[in-house]
């Protein structure tokens, strides 16, 4: 089992109280397996990543375990935490074309980078990786700005996993690229899989079409909380939570012209993290909520690798 996260619970602290964007979550990654996480914009997915590498000063992780590889995951502790970032967890942020430093040239950033984590650059297994994701060598002799989006994007992956993490959390990796640099990315994703330069990845994005070519595994969130979790061809073909199936009903379909078929979104929004409802968390958007979705639904397994959190399911 490579990660197993336990009731996890973390709030930000605002003026007016605290925002419980995790508020109880619990999931499983087995050792390889790549996890897509989707969901609509606030419902937790980037806290989610952030929270297993690097929580910020608004952060307050609440409760719940995160275990990786065996071994329980200091996550409270920025400092303890450094001792694993890189080297067992990394991180590929949302906004990753702007992490790299724009007064250093990529070789000398990388140098340092590494020299901070107590490794020496290898220059001969960073060629590598970068020929892997179709990066010329010269790259590492320019600074960023002279780098296009889709080479910044992959000069972060490369430089993220160069520690081969056990597991990588790739946040919204794809979104400003073109589909063309998207594909090519994702692909690069799974070579890095497949040459062991980490074990197992947590892909969090809105394009539920991209992860289902990607991820092995689909887990949905809502508010804060597990929806679903089950195998990629599972949720896209036949998933279980009214939430879920919404989610892909909204995706638009190509070919088919507006006037044809107007686009549905999911009406209504989800309800505030600062003070959220007793009861299932989707029940006033939801098309078969019954008086039994006043109560915190259970997590159901409909099969091993199923899990559904709905009355209905
Ligand atoms: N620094 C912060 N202070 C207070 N609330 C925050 C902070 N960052 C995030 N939140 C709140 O926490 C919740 C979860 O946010 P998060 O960014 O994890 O969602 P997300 O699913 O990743 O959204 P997106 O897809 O838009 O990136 C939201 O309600 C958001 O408003």
């Amino acid at each position: 089992m490579s990660l197993q996260v336990s009731e996890l619970r973390v709030h930000y602290r605002t003026l007016r109280g605290d925002v419980r964007a995790l508020d109880g979550m619990s999931f499983e990654l087995k050792d390889g397996e790549i996890l897509g996480l989707v969901g609509e914009s606030g419902c937790g997915k980037s806290t989610l990543g952030k929270s297993l590498i690097r929580m910020d000063g608004r952060m307050r992780h609440v409760g719940g375990r995160v275990v990786l590889d065996g071994r329980e995951l200091p996550i409270s502790d920025d400092r303890a935490m450094n001792e694993v970032r890189f080297k067992e967890v990394s991180l590929i942020p949302q906004y990753a074309m702007s992490a790299l430093n724009p007064t250093r040239k990529i070789r000398k950033m990388v140098g340092e980078l590494l020299r901070s984590r107590g490794a020496e650059p290898d220059t001969a297994e960073l060629e590598r990786r970068m020929d892997q994701v179709g990066l010329p060598r010269e790259v590492l002799d320019r600074y960023p700005i002279e780098l296009s989006g889709g080479m910044k994007q992959r000069m972060v992956m490369v430089i993220s996993t160069l520690l081969d993490p056990s597991l990588l959390i790739a946040d919204e990796v794809t979104s400003a690229l073109d589909v063309s640099t998207q594909k090519a990315v994702a692909r690069a994703l799974l070579g890095f899989r497949e040459s062991g330069y980490v074990r197992s990845m947590i892909f969090v994005t809105h394009d539920i079409a991209l992860t289902h070519h990607i991820a092995d595994t689909i887990m949905v969130m809502y508010a804060g909380r597990l929806a679903e979790k089950a195998p990629a061809d599972v949720i896209v073909k036949a998933p279980r939570h009214p939430y879920t199936k919404l989610l892909l009903d909204a995706l638009p379909e190509v070919g088919v012209r507006y006037a044809e078929r107007r686009l549905e979104g999911i009406a209504g929004s989800p309800p505030s993290l600062l003070n959220p409802p007793a009861g299932c968390r989707f029940r006033d958007r939801c098309p078969v909520a019954g008086d039994e979705c006043a109560e915190d639904p259970p997590v159901v397994a409909l099969a091993p690798d199923h899990h559904v959190a709905c009355w209905k399911a």
